[in-house]
């Protein structure tokens, strides 16, 4: 769930072709120094911003200059600091010309020139932008940004950036305020979650009803020590998964996104669904579940990309996906709210087992029961179905990508296996445990995971923000209080002129503190910021459920390599050869992959 509209402009894509010439970046000989790169020159006054394109011609449709034709790029010219750029576009289609009835394609290719944005090409539109506009520049995205211009500053640099996050306020912006038809949804169901009167849009909007709903949330959930508490129960539902691999070897889609919801069971109830282990029984209900949160999400977040239905969800038009999308959620509620109940009347009647005691949900009734509490018995119901319907292919996306990476590089596969084997050896149950995933006794498995995030983040541009509170200095130049910006890590990280090898899969890039320091005073530095380690966001809206993501995609992972050996076929020597889809995140399609037992 997140960053959902902005998927628009930017999809897709095996970043394959690179370049080296550079907005904003510097090189001395092979290695781009980021002193210049990334410093902020302030300006005497704001300039308009710029589009620097040696103009094809003017649109006859629009004020706005022609875009940059590539063989003449001025980029090489381009000075230290980033100057402003700005991409062509129309009046409330923005950047997707394309869009345009009957004339689109042409206006585009004749006038505009803006990458073809497919739902298959994220990684490849990002790094086109990067390449075209460096890194500051003006975009425009309907369903994401607002208004006849739905303007949208990019910007790379985590100072910058963390500015920004400063600039928040009490009620900061969210990933998923472009969500609308959740919202519209949750009005229709009477959820409270979808606020009323001023502070309409309620969770996903940016007032007391997102503050009050966040805080409930986010406790027992979010702090290292309650994440930590989950993670024996985890660890039992990554074993039992484990076990259903070779019967998914073809299907592995399926099997991630089972697997993610068996551990998010454990967090969430204290139970062990078992839907990964084609083994043991499962409830047909859980099934249908998984399927459900998978399709909804998908058609939320395709109703936010497609410019046209975003503008007819602005009109309150129901199109044919908004429909798909309100049914499958009236039947994922149906089930939801009905194991909630049995849940409720199973703790009312006092028959939880020790493990059920100890979940999240049962520490959540305890909490909505308090004296103080100030939710109801819906209210908490509605909490949970948010939260069960993020959990599924959120996690799986994050995981699918490590998966890929570890079944192209058998090398990096037996190091991390050689490094998890000699803690479960050591252990007296066999068993994964919270201490031995930490980055001081596990950090290859943390390095693999950075870098695989590098490579492949489950989106390119991690979080989008506004400066609610007061105007800001960019890179110099003023924008207006209330501006929307997006944080876009991945192009940097895939640049030649930045990363040795960007293509190659190299844990070893965050191995200790050497890499670190050969980093300082590079342009690679920020990649060692926080703002570039994963994909869940800062501030005061990160991901609320980021820490037990990570353990769940740290757990099976483990559990995965220590009891097989996984391997991609033959066709597949890299990411390079997954095609992948946006559905709430970019999933890679997974090979068949040969499962081959470990002997321990
Ligand atoms: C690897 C898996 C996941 C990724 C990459 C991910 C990423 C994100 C991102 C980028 C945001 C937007 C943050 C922002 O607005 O700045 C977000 C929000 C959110 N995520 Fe996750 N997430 C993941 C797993 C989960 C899980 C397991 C849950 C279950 C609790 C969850 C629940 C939510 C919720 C409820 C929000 C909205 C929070 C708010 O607006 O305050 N996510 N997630």
């Amino acid at each position: 769930m997140l960053c959902s509209s902005y998927k628009l402009l930017l999809r897709r894509g095996r970043a394959s072709t690179v370049l080296s010439s550079r907005v904003a970046f510097t090189s001395n000989n092979s290695t781009a120094r980021l002193t210049a790169s990334f410093s902020t020159q302030a300006r005497d006054s704001e300039p308009s911003t710029t589009n620097e394109s040696s103009a094809a011609g003017k649109c006859p449709f629009s004020t706005v200059t022609a875009a940059l034709d590539l063989a003449n790029s001025s980029i090489q010219q381009e000075k230290l600091a980033p100057t402003l750029k700005d991409v062509p576009a129309v009046p409330l289609l923005g950047v997707f010309v394309n869009a345009i009835p009957f004339i689109g394609t042409w206006l585009n290719n004749t006038f505009y020139k803006n990458p073809e944005v497919t739902p298959h090409n994220a990684y490849d539109t990002h790094y086109e932008m990067y390449k075209r506009y460096g890194t500051f520049y003006t975009t425009y995205l309907p369903g994401l940004g607002e208004g006849l211009w739905p303007k949208v500053y990019m910007i790379m640099d985590p100072e910058e950036m963390k500015k920004v996050i400063r600039q928040e306020g009490a009620y900061p912006r969210g990933g998923v305020e472009g969500l609308k038809p959740m919202a519209k949804w949750m009005k229709k169901n009477g959820f409270k979650l979808a606020g009323a009167g001023s502070d309409n849009n309620g969770f996903l909007g940016r007032g007391e009803t997102w503050k009050k709903y966040r805080n409930f949330m986010q406790t027992d959930l979010l702090s290292p020590k309650s994440a930590a508490g989950y993670v024996p129960g985890v660890a039992n539902a990554a074993k039992i998964a484990s076990r259903g691999v070779p019967h998914y070897a073809q299907d592995l889609n399926t099997f991630f996104n089972y697997a993610a919801f068996d551990m998010f069971q454990s967090i969430m109830f204290g139970q062990l669904s078992k839907l990964a282990d084609p083994n043991t029984p499962s409830d047909p209900a859980d099934v249908e579940f998984c399927q459900l949160a998978v399709d909804s999400l998908a058609y939320l977040i395709q109703m936010s990309n497609d410019p046209k239905e975003a503008i007819k969800g602005a009109m309150g038009i129901e199109t044919e996906t908004y429909n798909k999308f309100e049914s499958t959620m009236d039947r994922l509620k149906g089930i939801v709210m009905e194991k909630l109940e049995a849940f409720i009347a199973k703790y009312e009647r006092g028959e939880l087992d020790e493990n059920e005691r100890n979940s999240y949900f049962a520490h959540a009734i305890q909490r909505q029961r308090s004296e103080d509490s100030d939710i109801d018995e819906f209210e908490l119901m509605q909490v949970a179905l948010i939260m069960l319907n993020a959990s599924v292919d959120t996690t799986s996306a994050f995981i699918n990508w490590a998966m890929v990476h570890l079944s192209t590089n058998p090398d990096v596969q037996e190091k991390l296996y050689q490094e998890l084997k000699q803690h479960v050896d050591a252990s007296e149950d066999g068993t994964l445990s919270a201490d031995m995933l930490t980055k001081s006794k596990s950090p290859y498995l943390h390095a693999v995971l950075r870098e695989s995030h590098r490579m492949t983040p489950v989106y390119p541009a991690t979080m989008f923000k506004s400066n609610s509170v007061d105007d800001i200095e960019l890179h110099g130049v003023t924008v207006p209080k209330g501006s929307l910006v997006g944080f876009d890590p991945y192009p940097i990280g895939m640049d030649p002129d930045i990363v040795n090898e960007p293509h190659k899969f190299q844990p070893e890039r965050w191995l200790g503190d050497e890499p670190v320091q050969k980093r300082k005073g590079t342009a690679a530095e920020v990649l060692d910021s926080v703002m570039y380690r994963d994909p869940f966001s800062q501030g005061a809206r990160r991901c609320p459920g980021s820490r037990v993501a990570v353990n769940e995609t740290q757990l099976i992972l483990s559990q995965l390599v220590l009891d097989w050996k996984i391997t991609a076929p033959t066709s597949v020597k890299s990411y390079k050869d997954v095609e992948y889809t946006m559905k709430t995140l970019l999933v890679a399609h997974l090979p068949e992959m040969t499962v081959e037992a470990r002997v321990l």
